[in-house]
């Protein structure tokens, strides 16, 4: 595989461990000393890579035979497949496993549909299909029934917070991209404290090279790529066949006019009249690339683009699962992300992000600029208005 757009590290090279801090307070002492506690989450990212390994070939099996009565529509209209269940039951299922004790999981997806009249056939489908999964993988010696796939799907019912640990999951994310056979992500991160301290993005059919500009895909055309950050760790991507991660990095561009940026595919997710006034006030010459879901942020993370701009129509409320996974994969690439008032995200007030106005994702180098265009752009869309 040619990673020629990459800064290459062998993840085996990888500086010792990198830790977490946390300050606690002695109880003892009525002084302000604190105690350093170092945190690592080795064990967390090993399950969460499998976990979502496990769950994008899922993906990638129902994405091949995509059946008309696999899809199927919310109370929101937003669709969903047989693959959200049956990667969300499996990406519940795997990570029990690993802390039967201390599991709580934020998720997307509930089974109150699956347990309506005439669902009990798909019901089926996602159960022969995650079992399938634990077959082919071989580390559970178990076989799910319905109601355990339900329950596992359920399980993702918790409401997150600042307090203690949360796993936080997009089964597919970009389930529009999914259904046209373009991008989607698997999306599952960890919060501790109401940080995120890890994330792993499978993306089942990125290109392994970069998606910056036309015609610098791998001559092989390899798709599958799996991002994994840990707070302090940095970020590494490997191809989702599991060969070596090596470690990314976000572009070092500084002039704009060099810069290219992503947003959504889909117009009714993000205004892209307002990306186009940024891009054109900041100078970016290039067009924006528009591909689903969270692939955008690890795209971000290797420097396949500078600025990913997202800004959603008024009233849309983010999720925290929308964000949490990619924004790590990110800031560990050395990127920053922050909404509009340029406050970094806060996943610690349950499912969804308070934000103001949206989300704009890019270097260091690049922020202020990026910042003012932003600010003077709301405000002229606000005035024409
Ligand atoms: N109205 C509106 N505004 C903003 N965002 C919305 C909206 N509706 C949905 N969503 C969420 O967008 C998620 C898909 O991510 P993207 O917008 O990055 O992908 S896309 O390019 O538009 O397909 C998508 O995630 P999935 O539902 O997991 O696919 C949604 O959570
Ligand atoms: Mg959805
Ligand atoms: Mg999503
Ligand atoms: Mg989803």
């Amino acid at each position: 595989m040619s990673l020629n757009c990459l800064r290459v590290v062998p993840h085996s090279l990888k500086k010792p461990r990198f830790f977490h801090l946390s300050y606690l307070r002695s109880s003892s002492s009525s002084s302000s000393s604190a105690v350093i506690v170092a945190m690592s989450y080795t064990k967390e990212l090993a399950a969460a890579k499998k976990a979502a390994s496990l769950a994008a070939h899922l993906c990638q099996k129902v994405q091949k035979a995509l059946l008309q009565s696999d899809v199927q529509s919310k109370n929101d209209k937003s669709p969903v497949t047989v693959a959200d269940y049956g990667s969300q039951a499996l990406v519940s299922f795997a990570l029990q496993q690993e802390f039967p004790a201390d599991f709580s999981l934020v998720a997307e997806e509930d089974s109150e549909d699956l347990r309506k009249d005439g669902a009990q056939e798909t019901v089926e489908r996602i159960t022969k299909l995650v079992n399938e999964s634990i077959t082919n993988d071989g580390s559970y010696n178990v076989t799910l029934s319905t109601e355990d796939v339900l329950k596992a799907i359920d399980s993702g019912r918790s409401e997150g917070g600042s307090q203690g640990r949360h796993w936080v999951l997009d089964p597919i994310d970009g389930t529009k991209g999914f259904l046209r056979g373009d991008q989607y992500a698997i999306a599952l991160a960890l919060l501790d404290g109401g940080k995120v301290v890890l994330g792993v993005l499978a993306c089942p059919n990125l290109p392994l090279t970069s998606i910056g500009a036309a015609g610098q895909h791998s001559p092989n055309n390899e798709v599958g790529c799996l991002f994994f950050a840990e707070v302090g760790g940095g970020t590494y991507m490997q191809p989702l066949d599991g060969s070596s991660a090596v470690k990314v990095q976000v572009t070092a561009v500084e002039n704009p006019e060099e810069a290219s940026f992503f947003e959504s595919y889909e117009a009714a997710h993000s205004m892209h009249d307002l990306s186009s006034l940024i891009a054109q006030k900041l100078g970016v010459k290039a067009p924006p690339v528009r591909i689903d879901s969270q692939a955008k942020y690890g795209a971000l993370s290797r420097g396949d683009g500078a600025i990913y701009l997202r800004f959603p129509h008024k009233g849309y409320r983010e999720k925290i699962w929308d964000h949490a996974a990619g924004c790590i994969v990110v800031t560990e690439a050395g990127g920053v992300v922050t909404d509009a008032a340029g406050k970094p995200l806060d996943f610690s007030r349950g499912k969804y992000l308070d934000l103001d106005t949206g989300i704009i994702v890019t270097n260091q180098k690049l922020m202020p600029l990026l910042f003012s265009a932003v600010r003077e752009s709301i405000k002229e869309k606000a005035a024409s208005l």
